[in-house]
């Protein structure tokens, strides 16, 4: 991406085509204009084979003094998620690149959170603290218990999955445990019932956690607004908080997703740090209004 202008009239803004451990993420820099990505751009770079994408992370100036930046979380169908762990990963490296700051602090609908570029390439998000109450995730209904909610799938007398542990983290997640290999479900077919099920009303992302040592654990996700996914760091987050609460694991554990591996600790000040990498793909500008989008030359390529 390049350096932000202050020309709030430009009709295209830079972005960047990036991956958070298979995340596909979009970053466009949308810092010094008004405009804000539509639901329609969205939805049309969605069709593009080239910039499809989970979610967008949509730059903006700052609202609150002391951020670096307000993003905005737009998923594949346009709606706009609270919290995205792996995309915020892919604003810091951009972030970085371009200005060599490593430390950064964020707002977002879920709150503030700070992130660091660590020497190695790794970057920390601290993902703020979980919410475990009911109307907090939110449920349609009450239930004072959400490490196991009355809920499943399947026939009735031999569920498929069952009793899932919710939480928030900033967003809706239900993690569904289960005993055997997390690729063993089919969760194409599970996941969009499970999301559009009236006991969340805010719809949710719905995983399937398989705990294979105190320490680790693997995880598939199916996501709000987008579908399957190679990664969702919130959803790490919420699985591994969720494991920890249940006593499955402890409170630092590596969680597997089909992209690779993300550290997750539940600190004892209650917040939840992910760290985990972010790989550049690509860049381009984009009409923020249609999602027209023209890739820049690659090297070697004259313009
Ligand atoms: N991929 C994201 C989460 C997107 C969540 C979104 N699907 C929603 O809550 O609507 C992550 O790494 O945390």
């Amino acid at each position: 991406m390049s350096a932000p202008n202050d020309d709030k009239t430009r009709r295209t803004v830079p972005f960047a085509r990036m991956n958070g451990l298979g995340n596909e993420i979009v970053v466009a820099d949308l810092r010094g204009t008004k405009r804000r990505i539509t639901a329609r751009a969205a939805r049309a770079l969605a069709r593009h084979e080239a910039t499809l994408f989970d979610q967008i992370m949509a730059i903006h100036d700052p609202e609150t003094p002391g951020t670096d930046a307000y993003i905005r979380i737009v998923n594949r169908d346009g709606s706009e998620a609270e919290a995205c762990g792996n995309g915020t990963r892919c604003v810091v490296q951009a972030l970085a690149g371009e200005s060599g700051q490593r430390d950064f602090t964020f707002e977002t609908r879920a709150g503030i959170l700070n992130a660091h570029e660590g020497e190695d390439g790794m970057i920390s998000v601290d993902m703020g603290k979980p919410r475990f109450g009911w109307d907090e995730i939110p449920l349609a209904d009450e239930f004072r218990d959400t490490r196991a909610i009355e809920l499943q799938i399947g026939p009735i007398d031999a569920p498929v999955l069952h009793s899932p542990s919710v939480a928030s983290m900033g967003n809706p997640h239900a993690i569904f445990w289960v005993k055997t290999d997390v690729w063993g479900y089919d969760l194409e077919r599970f996941g969009p019932i499970l999301e559009n099920h009236p006991i969340f009303p805010e719809r949710a992302n719905i995983s399937i956690a398989h705990v294979t040592s105190p320490e680790a654990l693997t995880l598939r996700t199916w996501e709000r607004g987008v579908g399957l996914t190679r990664a969702c760091g919130s959803a790490a987050c919420a699985a591994a908080v969720s494991a920890a609460r249940t006593r499955r694991t402890g409170r630092i554990v590596t969680v597997t997703v089909p992209g690779g591996d993300l550290l997750i600790e539940w600190r004892d000040d209650d917040r939840v740090t992910m760290t985990g990498p972010a790989t550049w793909m690509w860049s381009g500008t984009l009409d923020p209004e249609t999602g027209d989008f023209l890739a820049d030359p690659q090297d070697g390529e004259t313009a």
